[in-house]
Formats: structure tokens, sequence, C-alpha cells
């Protein structure tokens, strides 16, 4: 058996990012091992977005510095080297689900088995011909997500890819997330759903743009006596708290 990749496709250090004139990342240092699934987790308004939207270059920062794959984050040669999903679904409305995939496929020299392939992990096979402004928000989600698989990018930065799907839809994904892992991809994802953590290598929890914890979920278990990710955080929160000056 090949032993786990041990470097880091994604090294953040000292991230600063002000938006709006808040201060929403102070001071954000984190590693993203490469060949694992990473997953971000957290309140609303904690910064996961802003931070995924650093890692894939498209944020303004105000300090520190981001390295995915051993370049600077947002660097043209890493433009096909990584994949991001972001929460508004960014695809064609006016084109079926497969025009839109085999559109972005075929600017990443992919051929159309390999979009109908996309199409089929993310379970919208019966929906290929069907036109995107005619999907329900989660199937248009998915559609999307079909257009990021379908470059296999190296990193896949995904911003809650499960919001609104149903248990089986939402197991079915994580299935792929793990196997992108097994084939040496790195997946960044973000939820809110912290009974998605048991599928994670890692876990990272942010809070009010600050990493309250990065570890596996066995460990956070460990540290925080916690039975599952959920009162696990709450306990890492009012740990937070308690050293705050109020
Ligand atoms: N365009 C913007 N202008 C100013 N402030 C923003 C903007 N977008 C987000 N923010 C602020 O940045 C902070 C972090 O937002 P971010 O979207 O990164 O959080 P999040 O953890 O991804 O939240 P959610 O889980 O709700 O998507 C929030 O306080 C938010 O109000």
């Amino acid at each position: 058996m090949s032993s786990p990749a041990t470097s880091d496709a994604v090294v953040v250090d000292h991230l600063r990012v002000l938006r709006g004139g808040r201060e929403v990342l102070p001071d954000l240092d984190l590693r993203v091992p490469a060949g694992q699934v990473v997953g971000l987790l957290g309140p609303s308004g904690g910064g996961k977005s802003t931070l995924m939207r650093a890692v894939v270059g498209v944020q303004v920062t105000d300090g520190g510095s981001v390295t995915v794959l051993g370049e600077p984050a947002g660097s043209p040669v890493l433009r096909h080297r990584v994949g991001y999903l972001t929460q508004a679904p960014s695809v064609y409305g006016d084109l079926t689900v497969r025009d839109n995939v085999r559109y972005f496929g075929r600017v990443l020299g992919r051929t159309g088995a390999e979009a109908d392939a996309a199409i089929e992990a993310v379970a919208l096979a019966d929906h290929a011909g069907t036109r995107v402004d005619r999907l329900s928000g989660g199937q248009r989600s998915r559609a999307s997500l079909a257009c990021v698989l379908v470059g296999d990018p190296e990193v896949l930065v995904l911003d809650e890819p499960t919001v609104g799907l149903d248990p089986v839809l939402r197991r079915d994904l994580w299935d792929v997330f793990r196997g992108l892992a097994a084939r040496g991809r790195t997946v960044l994802v973000s939820s809110h759903v912290m009974d998605e953590a048991v599928r994670c290598d890692r876990l990272v929890l942010l809070r009010a743009g600050r990493v309250l914890s990065d570890s596996t979920l066995p460990d956070l278990l460990d540290r925080t006596g916690a039975e599952d990710a959920e009162h696990a955080f709450l306990a890492l929160v009012d740990e937070a708290d308690s050293r705050e000056p109020s």
C-alpha cells in the first residue's frame, strides 16, 4: 500500500483580510495536506468563504500569504489545477446540464465521456438534457459541481457543496469527495453540517475568523471529551469565550 502524501497542498501563513472595513480574518495560519479531505466547519459569518476565496486567489488580502501547490494563490499556472465551487451556482441557465459540463470540460481539454462521468458523479444523469434554469436549487448547485469535477483539478475548493441536499445525495457526494482523495486529489470543503465531520480526514473549526481547532475528528473528540463534532465545537467555543475578557 502506498503511504499517504505528506506534503501540503495549501499553506496559509498569517493571512489577514479586511472586508467592508472589518477585520474578517485577523491572522490565520492553516495547512491543508495533499490527498486529504479537509472540512472547514463553523458558524455562518465565521470566514469560511473568505478563506476559500483567498485560497483560489479571488480575495483581496491585507497581509500574509497563501500558497497552493507551491505557487502563490491565484497564479495563472494554477488556473487548471484548482477547482472552485462557489455558493452561487456558476452555470449558464439557458444551456442544458450536459452542454454546460461539456463546455467547461472542453475549455479544460476534457472529452464528452469525461463530462458524462462528471454528470453521473453528481447524480444528474437523468437531468443531463434539462436546461439549468429549470432545475431546483440543489440540482443547479450539483450541475455547478459537475463543471468543477470535469476538469479533474488537483485541488478542489468547495463552498458548501451539500447545502440543501437530502441525506442520500449528501452521502453520495461525500463518497465522490472520498474517491477524489483516494486518487490523490485535495479537497477543502466547507459545511455548516457538523455530522459531515465524520467524512473528513481533518477538521478545521473556524469561528470569528480564527481557527479554534485543526485536527482529526478522533483527536478533537479526545481533546474535548465530547461525543461528536457539534458538542466538541460548542466546548471549544465555551473554552475560547472563557479566555476572552468580557
Ligand atoms: N462582500 C462583503 N463585504 C463586506 N463584508 C463581507 C462581504 N462578504 C462577507 N463579508 C463579511 O465577512 C465575514 C465573513 O464572511 P464569510 O462569507 O467568509 O463567512 P462564512 O463563514 O463563509 O459564512 P456562511 O457560512 O454564512 O457562508 C462576515 O462577517 C461577513 O459579514
